[in-house]
């Protein structure tokens, strides 16, 4: 306080509002060259991350650190692990050049997630001849179709680099349509929809209702003598030809010339069709809730509460990994109030339910920054694959679309890949990334990257780390000189060390957070991947043994797809509770 202690807490709301991202960066450049701060237009949303001065993401290279270069695996990307969103795309040809595993190299799946915006669009042959009318009073066929939905999720596929923003995705994208306010003249045919007149074969002029705009287009047709009648069967088609423009805005204006029928919609963005991040946590917890609730059934349909079902409920909780103290918390909170009477099995997922709440309550917190120190220093470790480059990711788009300025150091030189995926992370959410060669020394990354961080005034420094087996004591122990160097500029740095934890693995995760919390002093957890076959029960057992705040959970690849750990609602769907 006496010293003008400033201390933001973020309660990230679930705003699932695409974090802004900036003009892609050259390849050679050791950080984003993005030099549009769209934090600023983040900061617009209204977040409440005051910061000293509007954040300015320099294209000031991060290789001002002595010995960065950019990671020799550049050129290639063969082995990346899948990047959330988007960004898997653009990252999917990075080669891995470390022996280290790279566990989810594979899923390219993610290509569902690119916007695909149309094609140059050539004039079809096979269609019909024009009518000739009059250039000038010709009707235009324009899509008026917003490209920043698409556009913004778009990768390019040349695995360039991403591009997020709207001005950059719309440059980045296949020819637009343009606004149907420009002047059209000398235009190229515009596309038109599979299904519109064109494609329809139906000559062009008999653009009626097809749209807002297009049920315009007779009134002007009609109007200009220039115009040759349209051919009688022309309205119907159009009429019917239409289905699109239920689906999204359209402004089809017909010229002299027909073009060819625009490309296939672009898919729906993956992210909508995998629902709401509840839904996700639910689904990933599934197999625990389904197995739990089955055997529950099981043990409670027409049976007392009595000595063996209780025992038998124990060995049920204690296989879904919840752990010995949360085992007996509910059992004890059954038998205190329902012994030797009837129980139905959705009692049993209630008590469970408000007992695991109980455990996970005080730990389900807000992740705070004390921005006193800048940059308040964010430590990120845990075994490999678990999502720590992810979640810096996540995290970053989250803090910088708050109006934090915000660097990111490369620390996991071991694998190239690590490092080219944080600098797309670093194109995307418009941060600094600083990086050093492949192989060199982590601390000392960390400890220029802290410097770096501190003369560009970030307010939030995020520092990748290399996965890494907790057993593995040569690896841990250099973990704990990245800590220890790190506190050579600020004694109480890292200020937060956050541990990933992969809401797959069972009891290992105990003996993870165990030994990463003695080594590089974790205080804070985010579980990844609960939108996966999650077992998840470990979380509580976790809770309830190192009683470590939870700020996150990972829900998905995607930059949304970070949610603020709620108690509740991950004891429900553990629970199999309908929520
Ligand atoms: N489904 C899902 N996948 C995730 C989530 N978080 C991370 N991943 C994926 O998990 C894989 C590993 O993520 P990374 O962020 O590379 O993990 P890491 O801990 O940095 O990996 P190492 O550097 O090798 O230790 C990638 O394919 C991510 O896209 C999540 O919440 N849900």
């Amino acid at each position: 306080m006496a010293l003008n202690f400033i201390k933001k807490v973020f309660s990230f709301g679930r705003n699932k509002e695409e974090a802004p991202a900036p003009e892609p960066a050259e390849e050679t450049s050791a950080q984003p060259a993005g030099e549009e701060p769209v934090t600023d237009d983040a900061a617009a949303t209204g977040q409440a991350f005051p910061r000293d001065g509007e954040m300015q993401f320099t294209p000031e290279t991060a290789a001002g650190n002595a010995g960065e270069t950019p990671a020799p695996a550049d050129e290639s990307h063969a082995g990346e692990p899948p990047l959330p969103a988007s960004a898997t795309d653009a990252d999917a040809g990075t080669v891995e050049s470390s022996p280290r595993n790279d566990d989810a190299a594979a899923d390219t799946s993610k290509a569902a997630e690119e916007g695909v915006a149309p094609d140059a669009l050539a004039s079809d042959p096979s269609l019909p001849a024009a009518p000739a009318p009059d250039a000038g009073t010709a009707l235009e066929a324009r899509d008026q179709e917003p490209s920043g939905t698409a556009a913004s999720e778009s990768l390019p596929d040349d695995g360039g680099a991403m591009q997020f923003t709207p001005e950059t995705a719309g440059n980045a994208a296949p020819p637009t349509p343009a606004p149907a306010d420009e002047d059209h003249a000398g235009e190229p045919p515009l596309p038109v929809d599979a299904s519109s007149p064109a494609a329809t074969g139906v000559p062009e002029g008999s653009g009626t209702g097809s749209t807002d705009e297009v049920q315009q287009a007779p009134e002007d047709l009609t109007a200009d003598p220039a115009i040759p009648p349209a051919p009688e069967p022309q309205a119907e088609p159009v009429a019917s030809s239409e289905p699109s423009a239920t689906s999204e805005p359209r402004r089809l204006v017909v010229r002299d010339t027909v073009s060819q029928a625009e490309p296939e919609k672009a898919p729906e963005p993956v992210v909508e069709d995998r629902g709401n991040w509840w839904q996700r946590l639910r689904q990933g917890l599934s197999r625990t809730s389904g197995q739990l609730t089955g055997q529950i059934t099981g043990i409670f349909t027409k049976r007392k509460l009595d000595e063996e079902t209780l025992e038998e409920l124990e060995d049920i909780l204690l296989q879904a990994d919840l752990g010995v103290e949360t085992a007996m918390r509910i059992t004890d909170a059954l038998s205190s109030t329902r012994y030797g009477k009837d129980i139905s099995p959705a009692e049993v997922q209630k008590v469970m339910a408000d007992e695991i709440t109980r455990v996970l309550g005080p730990v389900a917190r807000p992740l705070e920054l004390d921005l006193s120190h800048k940059p308040h220093v964010i430590l990120v470790v845990g075994v490999n694959g678990t999502g720590k480059t992810t979640t810096i990711g996540k995290l970053a788009a989250k803090l910088s679309s708050g109006g934090l300025k915000v660097t990111l150091a490369a620390g996991d030189t071991f694998r190239a890949a690590a490092i080219e995926q944080l600098k797309i992370w670093g194109e995307r959410t418009g941060s600094k990334v600083v990086s050093t060669r492949l192989g060199a020394d982590a601390a000392g990354l960390a400890y220029e990257a802290f410097e770096t961080a501190r003369e560009d005034g970030a307010d939030v420094l995020i520092i990748d780390t290399a996965g890494r087996l907790q057993n593995r004591t040569e690896l841990m122990d250099e973990l704990a000189k990245v800590v220890r160097v790190i506190g050579k500029l600020d004694p109480e740095a890292p200020h937060t060390v956050l541990q990933t934890l992969d809401a797959t693995t069972g009891q290992n995760a105990l003996n993870q957070v165990e030994i990463f919390k003695n080594v590089a002093g974790v205080n804070g957890l985010v579980m990844t991947k609960l939108d996966g076959t999650a077992r998840g029960g470990i979380l509580v057992a976790i809770a309830a043994k190192h009683r470590l705040p939870v700020y996150f959970v990972g829900v998905g690849e995607g930059v949304d797809d970070l949610e603020p750990f709620e108690a509740a609602d991950f004891a429900s769907a553990i629970a199999g509770e309908p929520k």
